[in-house]
């Protein structure tokens, strides 16, 4: 109670210093904001409360020409304001801006529109301290100096300037999940960060020091275009201005002359270390030679230090003898490998490391009898025990299914486990999704029919081995490899360490006072369900394009963006253009959605997601089919 009496009191002491003590004129006497209502309770104008904590979420009073004070201290200074309110508007209301400082305890906004007011002077430091922005509008104000780094606000989609007199350097924002940004008539200088030429021209123009696509000034021709004068502004500088160019010009004077000793005396000492570098360079290059592409060797070769790859060096460095290693090489019933894949041919095949991820390293091997490409994943100081290792194996190569990868062959020794793919030629799903980054076609029939398959082949992997205790365990997109004809194909199954297992468990609340082997029913289901939440990660990035890095947490911003309703902005945008049926994607939006949901019970089974998504890939087959048979017929 204490706490809504503070955040009515705050609210009333906004609004009469946004409107010099007139809100009843402006607002209407019927706005409701008097000290004896509530806001909740009384709607009171422009405010919208959450209806189960009945706590303010949004502020949105636009266009009344308040003329008074915005003040941040009075409404972000008050904590149960502070720690609910996402939304707040004041478009065109010609407010001056004070205390703006403390902006950033209103920790919690996603939407802060502040265009069309008298905002002075530069913008507050504090504005980069939002970290849960996503749209920011500051346009048509008097702000002038530097931007603070906004660019630090990892998950902004939206950046409105345009009608100041900012300058400096735009930041350098990361502009794959912007939809908006707009920085023109302003004074800004430099070149245009990175993707900023998604935007169009009119995004940028009446900036005359500001160059780079999408503008056609050329980044170098800046200086001399600077100082002819014939693009500069034709407006008189008032005395302040005048003052902040000299004292720029006398900077400038000043680095002018530091760089030209620099550059004079680099000269001088690049003419000494010409030799030198060059046998630098022929170094370094010997080195990426080496590490890209590697021979594993024999035995004795290895002993006299011939090779430094990581593989050659994991199969010599058991302490068996050559032959022991030969006999410890298990090869599955692949009918393709089954006659010849010996482990002495496996070793003297060359060999290109593929990458390197938590559990080890993958190389792609060329082997020549029998003739095949493999990839042999190298796991080191998995916690698991050789026979407990080689009964797994030898379980999952009873379980097959065509969307999931088996091992062809595995090694086991204490230090390390080798196990033998099949290469797969297309790559990983993860190559696909960054492939879209850089403008190549990602079908939405494909994208689906993979959703579909990954979700077909789960549903089978975990009916089989649920008694056993055996999920996948590091479902991720580069996990997902795709044959030649685009199929996909689950890799690594099964290759969750205990570690692992433990902590999810624990996560969970499921944990026992033993979390190791064996893993019991009972005490497994959390993990099979950990594979729905990474399963609904996977949907997340075919819908979106973006792909789940430490940066950003899709599940999350898919979540904040939903929960205020911009369904679309979602969605890859190349999938909007091509999709005629958003009814299909926001279906399968939604199975998503509740595989991410954070509590691991509420997740819906994977025979319920396989189920889902096949009704979703018949309805987009049956569209198919009937656009065909009406252009038929047209
Ligand atoms: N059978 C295969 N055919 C083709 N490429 C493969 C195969 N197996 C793995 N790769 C690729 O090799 C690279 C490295 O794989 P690795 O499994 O080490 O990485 P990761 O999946 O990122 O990490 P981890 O699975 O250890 O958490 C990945 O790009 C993966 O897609």
């Amino acid at each position: 109670d204490e706490d809504e009496t503070l955040a009515k009191d705050a609210l009333l002491k906004f609004i009469a210093e946004l409107s010099n003590n007139n809100s009843t004129l402006i607002l209407g006497t019927n706005s409701g904001w008097n000290s004896t209502s509530d806001p909740c309770e009384d709607n009171w104008l422009g405010v919208t409360c959450n209806s189960k904590t009945v706590s303010v979420e949004k502020i949105i009073l636009d266009g009344y020409n308040f003329t008074g004070t915005f003040d941040a201290n009075t409404i972000c200074n008050v904590e149960s304001i502070a720690d609910t309110l996402f939304f707040l508007s004041l478009k065109n209301d010609l407010l001056q801006g004070e205390n703006m400082d403390s902006i950033d305890k209103c920790k919690h906004l996603t939407h802060l529109f502040l265009g069309g007011n008298r905002f002075s002077g530069s913008l507050s430091q504090s504005f980069s301290r939002l970290n849960n922005l996503k749209k920011l509008d500051i346009s048509n104000n008097e702000l002038s100096g530097i931007l603070p780094d906004l660019s630090r606000i990892s998950g902004l989609m939206e950046f409105k300037a345009q009608n100041n007199q900012l300058s400096g350097e735009i930041p350098e924002f990361d502009f794959s999940n912007f939809v908006a940004f707009n920085v023109s008539f302003n004074n800004f200088s430099g070149l245009i960060p990175p993707e900023g030429d998604q935007f169009p021209i009119s995004s940028y123009i009446d900036n005359p020091l500001l160059c780079g696509a999408p503008l056609a000034t050329k980044c170098s021709s800046l200086p001399e275009e600077a100082d002819s004068g014939d693009n500069k502004p034709k407006r008189s500088l008032s005395r302040d201005e005048i003052l902040m160019f000299s004292g720029y010009i006398l900077i400038g004077l000043a680095l002018v002359l530091v760089i030209l000793l620099c550059v004079y005396r680099k000269r001088k000492q690049k003419q000494k270390k010409k030799e030198l570098s060059l046998e630098a360079m022929k170094k370094v290059a010997a080195f990426d030679h080496d590490s890209d592409m590697i021979t594993i060797t024999s035995m004795d070769q290895s002993k006299k230090g011939a090779s430094n790859s990581g593989f050659s060096s994991a199969a010599i460095s058991s302490d068996e003898s050559n032959t022991a290693v030969s006999q410890s090489l298990v090869v599955l019933t692949s009918p393709e490998v089954n006659n010849g894949l010996r482990f002495e041919n496996l070793l003297k095949a060359p060999a290109e490391l593929l990458g390197r991820g938590k559990h080890g390293s993958v190389y792609k091997v060329m082997c020549d009898n029998p003739k095949m490409t493999l990839a042999v994943k190298r796991i080191k100081d998995w916690s698991i025990s050789g026979s407990e290792f080689k009964k797994r194996m030898q379980k999952l190569d009873q379980i097959r299914h065509p969307n999931v990868l088996p091992a062809v062959a595995f090694y086991s020794s204490r230090q390390e486990k080798l196990l033998v793919y099949e290469y797969q030629n297309n790559g990983s799903l993860l190559q696909h999704l960054q492939g879209i980054q850089t403008g190549q076609t990602f079908h939405w029939s494909s994208r689906l029919s993979i959703a579909a398959g990954v979700a077909d082949a789960l549903a089978f992997m975990h009916q089989e081995l649920q008694h056993d205790g055996i999920p996948h365990g590091n479902l991720k997109s580069s996990n997902i490899l795709l044959n030649k004809n685009m199929e996909p194909r689950i890799s690594e199954y099964g290759l969750m360490s205990s570690t692992e297992i433990s902590t999810i468990q624990n996560q969970t609340q499921f944990a026992s006072s033993s979390n190791v082997f064996p893993i019991t029913d009972e005490n497994a289901e959390p993990l099979f369900k950990a594979d729905i939440y990474a399963f609904g990660v996977i949907l997340l990035e075919l819908l979106t394009g973006k792909v789940q890095n430490n940066g950003l947490e899709l599940a999350s911003w898919v979540v904040s963006v939903l929960r205020e309703e911009w369904t679309v902005e979602v969605f890859d945008r190349t999938l909007i253009q091509e999709v005629a049926s958003e009814e299909r994607m926001v279906n399968l939006l939604q199975v998503a959605v509740k595989c991410v949901n954070h509590s691991p019970e509420a997740r819906p089974s994977i025979n319920q997601v396989a189920l889902m998504i096949t009704t979703i890939r018949d309805e987009d087959d049956r569209s198919i089919d009937v656009s065909a048979s009406t252009s038929t017929i047209i």
